[in-house]
């Protein structure tokens, strides 16, 4: 965008009236611009909250936003296991869920059915620990399986009073978990956090070319309203996993399925020991393409690593636990630690 009051974007149409115009979008000269969508839906004009914002924002050193181009990559899963790594660093941290019709983060951290306390300096979040605190609408829908059908505006007004009334106290860090794409909550959150000072964002994805694609729009999102991508993470690179957790089974000729686990395993134990230790590797999802880091050389954005499927990460997310403190999650946690130590490195 040009710093002048218009707020042209670089890549805008001939005769583009700005973006902060009333015709922003709508206008004859906006047809075929790319940025038509972002501009039609974004508030316009100066907003008397960005002052309140900014004062609650004063007392966060880092916020860092979570993304991914499509939905069930993990996104939330690495927003929930990063707070949880960071809180054991001993930092100060802060989870806000801005997924409004989908809010999964309360049941990964182990906070479903608490409620948000109101106090006179604001809505105080829920704690898992003290240094951890949880916002999200999770906590405030009195019956979970109802769907949320907002629209942009009822949304933008959520996610203003999360940032204006949360009382988060001093943070070192604010983990934004966004839902996936780029739609009204992210045009939201980058407008009404971007003068405070916004780190950067992590991008989630996985390994194949379905998912990568729209990585690739979730990038030049980021690049458009001037967010530094931090990095991208590769999510469920391959389905890494002990021989003591599988399950054997054996056809019948009836066409059932006998479980045989019992049996192979103690004639395992017996014949071949040494295979307990061994990790099986299997490619889930396709990465023939060079996956996530390729698409980073292209694109010129960090690598941040890749994180294997691993089911006993998915029991402690579903048990909403940490995996640095669960002793089975072997091939998850170390590859979650390297690259969130590359991250707090990049924030210092
Ligand atoms: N590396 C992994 N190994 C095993 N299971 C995983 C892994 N990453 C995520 N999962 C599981 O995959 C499921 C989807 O993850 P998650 O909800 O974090 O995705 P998401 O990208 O946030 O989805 P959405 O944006 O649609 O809410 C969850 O059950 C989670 O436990």
């Amino acid at each position: 965008m040009d710093s002048g009051n218009h707020q042209i974007p670089e890549n805008a149409n001939e005769h583009c009236p700005g973006s902060q115009s009333e015709e922003a979008g709508k206008a004859d000269a906006c047809a075929g611009c790319p940025n038509q969508q972002i501009c039609a839906t974004a508030p316009k004009g100066p907003d008397p909250d960005l002052v309140t914002i900014a004062e609650r924002m004063a007392t966060i050193k880092h916020k860092i936003l979570v993304l991914s181009g499509k939905g069930g990559v993990g996104k939330s899963t690495f927003a929930a296991q990063l707070s949880f790594a960071l809180a054991e660093m001993d930092s100060q941290v802060g989870l806000l869920d801005i997924d409004i019709c989908g809010p999964s983060i309360p049941k990964m951290l182990g906070l479903e059915g608490q409620d948000i306390h109101q106090s006179n300096l604001g809505w105080s979040p829920v704690y898992v620990e003290s240094n951890l605190g949880v916002m999200s609408i999770g906590f405030m829908l009195p019956n979970p399986d109802e769907a949320v059908i907002w629209r942009g505006p009822r949304k933008n007004g959520l996610i203003k009073q999360f940032l204006k009334d949360v009382d988060w106290g001093e943070l070192d860090y604010l983990v934004v978990d966004a839902p996936p794409g780029t739609s009204d909550e992210h045009i939201s959150i980058v407008q009404f956090l971007q003068a405070t000072g916004i780190v950067g964002a992590i991008i989630v994805t996985t390994p194949q070319q379905v998912s990568l694609i729209d990585v690739r729009k979730e990038i030049s999102f980021c690049k458009k309203v001037g967010i530094q991508v931090l990095g991208i993470v590769e999510n469920m690179s391959e389905l890494r996993q002990s021989i003591s957790d599988f399950r054997f089974v054996k056809s019948t000729e009836s066409g059932h399925e006998n479980d045989v686990t019992e049996w192979a395993l103690s004639y395992i134990r017996s014949n071949a020991p040494e295979l307990l230790s061994v990790i099986s590797c299997c490619e889930v999802f396709d990465s023939s393409r060079g996956g996530a880091a390729k698409m980073c050389a292209e694109m010129r954005v960090p690598f941040l690593g890749k994180v294997p499927m691993d089911p006993h990460l998915c029991r402690a997310v579903e048990e909403g636990r940490s995996c640095f403190t669960d002793q089975k999650c072997t091939v998850s946690a170390p590859a979650l630690r390297t690259i969130i130590e590359k991250l707090v490195s990049s924030c210092q």
